[in-house]
């Protein structure tokens, strides 16, 4: 089987109208229309497995609870499960608000519009739907029927509808509207259609308090959207009594274009439109609501449906129809409040924060990179915008970090993270979780449980013992010279303790300073602080990156903890701990270098290992030194990672 090679023989163009003083392309679409949702009716039967009168009525009080005013329920002359459901809707007290309008359809044969009817019997507000469909291709293949004949039988069934709904005293309902469809109106001659459709007000007797509607459907979409915007200006504007009529749009969407056609229409004059959530319906579907009334709502104007737990819908419409909501249906799609590639991740975190710092409120102005609705106003949370994958850079990697872990990450230590969490990416082939990206931080920067490193125990003193400050702070006083800090402290290392002394500007200088004693020559270049949360429970988070003395290698450090001094201690320990594990996925036993001159604090208190640590780090160094002094954690957790990916462990996530 081959595509044509010339296919103009078998589909014809589609012949617009000639419309040359259209007005619809300088309107806007700066109000709500009548919505009416026909999930219940052209939704349903076009399942595979159409609901039963349970998952219809759990759905009908789903669209009653969003604000749907007119519902179509069914085809009762279908059968028993529409005609039962129907009568228990009618029947059970309080099931059907007294402003909630339930609409049927039925096709013009008398005794099924008897049936239809029927069904109604106990309602408040019933809408009796009517169709014919009015193309030549319909006439011709489906009914064989001229013109004539099918203004005389859409005449017939409007009058007989008309003698046993609205003009019969005891059909048993409060207040009756009609509705007829043209069926196939975008493909049917606008002519006829105009001649049809007055022959059939003219039946029906609409008033301005209760205009029949007109429902006019792209049965199947043919064309592009400004044609059948076209059609209905035609429409709108060469029917006579125009206020007895509501205009009705039913779009399908066989060529993707169904919300185009129900926007353009309404700007070409609708007052109303059919459709379903979602977009479920025959074949492509019908125009899915939810995407109109959002799309409304993002320019400004509530469209009188209420989605703002989104999830909940998209639950009960799935479980109903049986069918998922595509991952990237507009504004309800899982992945639609969601990026995963670097630059978007980046352009909305700088969102966000510029936000944050202005202050602005939930009602402020939304001006977001890449984000045209505000996920929290349809009940998403701002955890699931930003998912990371190999496609991610350092912004997404800090937004999760900031989310998850409340902590601000300076962009030197952004970058060198997210290559971690990149490696991890490619590695498994998949996304990382926001938990797994967690773990992997606390992992990586020993935040936890520092393994290698444990401060027992320690003083800061002012070191009133410094010799006068050397030339280069000549200048200085005497009492700045006494800002000089001695530590003295206790510190396990791989399970032995080590008594440690140094003098350095302030506290985190002394020990790293009391570090070299053992061999750990850590220069501190870079040094971040911030407060995480507030009042009694607030607590200081310190970022440290250091360089190792005489070589290119670059560690970051973080520590977190009530006491700011004690926050950066344990940052430059965690710096500490990931320059000793270096690259090796197996860490090498930590051994103290001998005392040396520069070593002089160094005592001992456990037993010291047999080698020097020097020669040890100079061999690692040598061998895992990174050429652009790139940074080198991670690499046990990236082990572990492999084990886990070896072993399948997989992982689903949360919507
Ligand atoms: C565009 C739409 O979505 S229209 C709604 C479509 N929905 C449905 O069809 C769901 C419910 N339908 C049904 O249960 C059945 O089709 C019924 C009960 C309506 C009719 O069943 P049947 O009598 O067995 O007829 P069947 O379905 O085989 O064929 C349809 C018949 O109705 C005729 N018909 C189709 N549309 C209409 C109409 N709007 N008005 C009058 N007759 C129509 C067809 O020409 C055909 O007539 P024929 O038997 O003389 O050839
Ligand atoms: C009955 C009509 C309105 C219909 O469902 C359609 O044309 O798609």
């Amino acid at each position: 089987m081959t595509m044509l090679k010339d296919p103009s023989q078998k589909y014809r163009k589609f012949k617009p109208l000639h419309l040359p003083n259209r007005q619809w392309p300088s309107k806007t679409l700066d109000k709500v229309p009548r919505w009416l949702a026909t999930d219940l009716r052209d939704g349903n039967q076009s399942l595979p497995d159409p609901m039963d009168g349970e998952g219809k009525w759990r759905y009908f009080q789903m669209l009653v609870q969003l604000g749907y005013k007119e519902i179509e329920i069914s085809y009762p002359s279908s059968g028993a499960t529409d005609f039962d459901f129907t009568k228990k809707l009618v029947s059970t007290p309080g099931a059907v608000p007294s402003d909630v309008w339930l609409q049927v359809l039925s096709p013009c044969r008398r005794e099924l519009i008897r049936t239809t009817v029927d069904s109604l019997r106990g309602a408040k507000k019933a809408i009796l739907h009517l169709y014919v469909a009015t193309s030549p291709c319909f006439q011709q293949v489906v009914f064989g029927m001229t013109n004539e004949q099918q203004i005389a039988l859409a005449v017939d069934c409007t009058r007989y509808a008309r003698s046993i709904t609205k003009d019969d005293p005891n059909s048993g309902v409060e207040q009756w509207a009609y509705e007829f469809s043209p069926e196939t109106f975008s493909d049917s001659d606008k002519d006829f259609v105009i001649q049809i459709c007055e022959a059939v007000k003219a039946a029906w007797e609409p008033s301005v308090d209760n205009p029949i509607i007109f429902n006019l459907p792209a049965t199947v979409e043919m064309s592009t959207p400004n044609v059948y915007a076209d059609q209905i200006e035609y429409f709108c504007t060469n029917m006579t009594e125009r206020e007895k009529i509501c205009v009705s749009l039913h779009p399908h969407n066989d060529r993707g274009c169904a919300v185009a056609a129900a926007e353009l229409a309404q700007m070409a004059g609708a007052d109303r439109v059919e459709g379903t959530l979602f977009g479920n319906g025959e074949r492509t579907g019908n125009v899915d609501l939810v995407t109109l009334a959002l799309n409304l709502y993002t320019q400004g104007i509530h469209p009188g449906i209420d989605f703002s737990d989104i999830n909940s819908v998209i639950d009960i419409v799935e479980t109903s129809n049986k069918i998922p909501v595509h991952q990237r249906a507009p504004y309800g799609g899982e992945l639609v409040c969601c990026a995963f590639s670097g630059s978007h991740q980046d352009a909305i975190k700088k969102g966000f924060s510029a936000r944050e710092a202005a202050g602005l409120s939930k009602t402020d102005p939304w001006i977001m990179p890449y984000l045209p609705l505000d996920p929290r106003d349809i009940g998403r949370n701002y955890e699931a915008i930003i998912r990371v994958n190999s496609q991610s850079g350092k912004g997404g990697v800090a937004w999760m970090i900031k989310r998850t872990l409340e902590l601000d990450l300076p962009r030197g230590l952004q970058i060198v993270f997210s290559k971690i969490v990149q490696k991890h990416t490619d590695m498994l082939g998949r996304e990382l979780q926001a938990a797994e990206i967690k773990a992997l931080f606390l992992d990586t920067y020993h935040l936890e449980k520092n393994p290698r490193f444990h401060l027992v125990d320690y003083e800061i003193n002012a070191d009133r013992t410094t010799s006068p400050a050397p030339a280069a702070e000549a200048g200085r006083t005497a009492s700045s010279r006494n800002l000089r800090r001695r530590f003295k402290g206790v510190i396990e290392i791989d399970g032995n303790e080590y008594t440690i002394e140094g003098i350095g500007n302030g506290a985190l200088s002394s020990l790293a300073n009391a570090l070299k004693s053992l061999g750990i020559d850590l220069d501190v270049a870079d040094y971040k602080e911030h407060s995480i949360g507030a009042g009694r429970e607030t607590k200081a988070a310190t970022y440290i990156e250091c360089t190792a003395a005489n070589s290119n290698l670059k560690v970051w450090g973080v520590g977190i903890h009530q006491d700011v001094v004690q926050a950066s201690l344990i940052a430059l320990l965690s710096a500490a701990s990931s320059f000793l594990d270096s690259r090796s996925a197996s860490p090498v036993p930590f051994r103290p270098k001998k005392s040396t001159a520069a070593d002089q604090h160094l005592v001992p208190t456990a037993e010291a290992g047999p080698s020097r640590i020097e020669p040890l780090r100079r061999q690692v160094l040598a061998e895992n030194e990174p050429a652009s002094g790139a940074d080198v954690q991670g690499s046990q957790v990236v082990a572990r990672l492999e084990e886990a990916a070896e072993k399948g462990e997989a992982n689903g996530h949360a919507k």
